[in-house]
């Protein structure tokens, strides 16, 4: 299972000061939707110049002009970029035409999809590198979320997956133990006191 860093910050400094204490434990480093839209698409750029060896992804969450908006993220550097599962599959299908040109992938995130499952598996069927079982922020923060019911959503859907929804050095067994191929690990590694030494932890921790 690859670890993934989910770097919600908000500038490109401080995206690059994070991607340089982490890099070393992830294999996938991804500029969260507030960095892009906040910095915009040369965040994309600088990561992947500082970190060539990595894979860099764009969390563009698109839901319009698929193949548009994947276009130019995958100009400005990206290896993956995020479409969301909500969108028309003509969008996703853009997304798709866009990654194939460049020789690169798409990710679609079933955030705010509501039968995961089966649209997990339509997305699959529609050219996505895999699938991405997703509880935002907002959601992690209602009361009586769990992180189980995506766990048990991706085991189902049999595609290539990854999970993100409050990730953390207690659930990350779960998640590989669920078939995961991606585990998405945000706030447990940008928030912790000393972010190097929570990404070496968690990447020890998948076995
Ligand atoms: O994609 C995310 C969210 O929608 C804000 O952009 C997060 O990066 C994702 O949820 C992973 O972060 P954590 O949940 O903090 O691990």
């Amino acid at each position: 299972m690859k670890l993934q860093v989910a770097m919600d910050v908000l500038t490109v400094e401080a995206a690059l000061d994070l991607a340089g204490k982490v890099a070393e434990s992830v294999d996938i480093i991804e500029l969260g939707t507030p960095l892009i839209k906040n910095a915009g698409l040369s965040a994309v750029t600088a990561i992947k110049t500082a970190h060539p060896d990595k894979i860099v992804f764009a969390d563009m969450k698109t839901m319009d002009a698929g193949e548009l908006e994947a276009d130019i993220a995958f100009n400005a550097g990206a290896d993956l970029v995020s479409v969301l599962g909500s969108a028309d599959d003509s969008t996703i299908a853009g997304a798709v035409k866009a990654a194939k040109a460049h020789n690169k992938g798409v990710v679609v995130d079933l955030i705010g999809v509501a039968d995961k499952v089966s649209r997990a598996k339509e997305a699959r069927v529609l050219g996505a590198q895999f699938i991405e079982f997703h509880a935002g922020l907002d959601e992690q923060a209602l009361p009586g979320y769990n992180l189980n019911v995506l766990l048990g959503a991706g085991e189902e859907a049999r595609v290539p997956f990854s999970v993100a929804g409050g990730v953390n050095i207690s659930t990350i067994g779960a998640v590989q133990r669920a078939g995961a191929d991606v585990a998405v690990v945000g706030g447990s590694i940008y928030s912790a006191g000393d972010p190097a030494l929570a990404a070496k932890e968690l990447k020890a921790a998948i076995i």
